[in-house]
């Protein structure tokens, strides 16, 4: 088979995946935070909690994607069977979250670390501007030392614009916020060649390319009744975090020490490598996927500050603004001849670009009346257009 074999392949190397992460999300699926419905399993929240905690104490930073709150909803709620309706389903989220991030944050305060309740729609992600403030709040989080706690907004959500399952939400929030690893919790060891509750000859997949189509094939649905995606949708997360290089890792949520084991270079579960680092993903995405709106004109100290020693672009270093564009909207970064250097991400819209030409950041209050990030655009989401 394709995706055993492929460990015979000397590129695909799971001990790499962890050797230079720094930002790491870890998903947790709501069989194992509520012991398969029975409720919220407090002893392996607070091991989880123990683990991200020693991680965070270490410099790296964490970011937790947790499912449960429809499970724990329902146990509370004396429900035994999942209801049909959406509007129960999410009276039962709603009930249920609350005691998730009660546990969440009591556990990881005991450790010394604290915690964000962050609830995040399909819509939120869509759009731009919410994009952009989604990814600015999570790292400033990060910056901060907090473990974000995220799960879907169950709330304000119907069937079509949901996740509908958190898999789904785990990769797109490695995306938002770059991620070098994705790490996925279940209840079994990894991926099998089938799923191994239906087909007891199923083989262990150690190690595999993201996006690799006979993946796909092997993935069944979820096996437990208290998850909602099963292995297809993992396998499906792992491909999606590739885009934008973050590598996944599917390992069992009960392994002991597991997140502290992984991130000590050990090859638990099963590892799906991203083809294209994080960095080269990024300008592919922007080469690829996104219209240039307009772009804004600097002088020649910006031009330096930009290419010679990779800074972001402050307003200050801005002498024209060209187009009509939106905060979030890629636009290009053009030198005093014209000519673009890079393009990137704008942190404020072309008419507020037009006020704060030349301007320093003290001024930006004034100008506006708020300020969002005292760059137009961060190098984080600056991508040089030569080299
Ligand atoms: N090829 C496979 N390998 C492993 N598990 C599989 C496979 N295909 C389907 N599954 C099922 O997927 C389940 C995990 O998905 P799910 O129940 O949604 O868990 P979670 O709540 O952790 O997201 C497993 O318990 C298993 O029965
Ligand atoms: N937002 C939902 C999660 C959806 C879900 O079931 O996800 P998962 O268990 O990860 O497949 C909840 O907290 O119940």
């Amino acid at each position: 088979m394709a995706a055993v074999e492929t460990r015979l392949n000397p590129s695909l190397d799971q001990s790499g995946v962890f050797k230079s992460a720094r930002r790491i999300v870890v998903k947790v699926g709501s069989s194992l935070v509520t012991n398969e419905g029975r409720g919220l399993d407090e002893e392996a929240i607070g091991q989880w909690s123990e683990q991200l905690a020693a991680l965070v104490q270490q410099g790296l930073e964490l970011i937790m994607v947790s499912s449960g709150a429809v499970a724990e909803g329902m146990k509370r709620l004396g429900w035994s069977e999942r209801p049909k309706e959406i509007n129960e389903l999410q009276a039962a989220a709603a009930v249920g979250q609350m005691g998730l991030v009660q546990m969440y944050e009591s556990k990881l305060s005991a450790c010394g670390v604290g915690s964000a309740q962050v609830l995040l729609t399909h819509a939120d992600l869509a759009d731009r501007e919410r994009y952009l403030n989604a990814r600015s709040t999570l790292l400033t989080l990060l910056q901060l030392g907090v473990v974000p706690v995220i799960n879907e907004n169950d709330t304000v959500v119907n069937d079509e614009i949901k996740f509908g399952d958190n898999d789904t939400l785990g990769a797109l929030v490695a995306n938002l916020v770059e991620a070098d690893v994705l790490v996925i919790l279940t209840d079994q060891k990894g991926l099998y060649t089938a799923d191994p509750r239906r087909d007891p000859s199923a083989r262990f997949v150690d190690l595999a390319r993201a996006g690799d189509p006979e993946l796909e094939t092997m993935a069944g649905g979820a096996g437990s009744g208290i998850g909602k995606g099963g292995m297809i949708t993992k396998i499906l997360a792992a491909k999606r975090a590739a885009g934008s290089g973050a590598s996944t890792v599917i390992a069992w949520g009960r392994e002991p020490q597991v997140l502290l084991r992984l991130c000590a270079g050990e090859a638990i579960g099963t590892c799906l490598v991203a083809g294209t680092p994080k960095n080269q993903a990024r300008k592919r995405w922007m080469a690829d996927h996104l219209q240039l709106r307009g772009s804004v004109r600097v002088d020649d100290g910006a031009v330096q500050k930009i290419l010679g020693e990779g800074k972001s672009l402050l307003p200050i270093g801005m002498t024209a603004v060209e187009g009509e564009f939106s905060r979030g909207d890629v636009i290009a970064v053009r030198d005093g001849a014209g000519q673009e250097i890079a393009r990137g991400l704008a942190n404020y819209a072309s008419s507020e670009a037009r006020l704060l030409c030349r301007k320093s950041s003290n001024d930006f209050e004034r100008l506006l009346g708020y300020v969002a990030e005292s760059e137009m655009i961060h190098r984080d989401n600056l991508v040089l257009s030569r080299g």
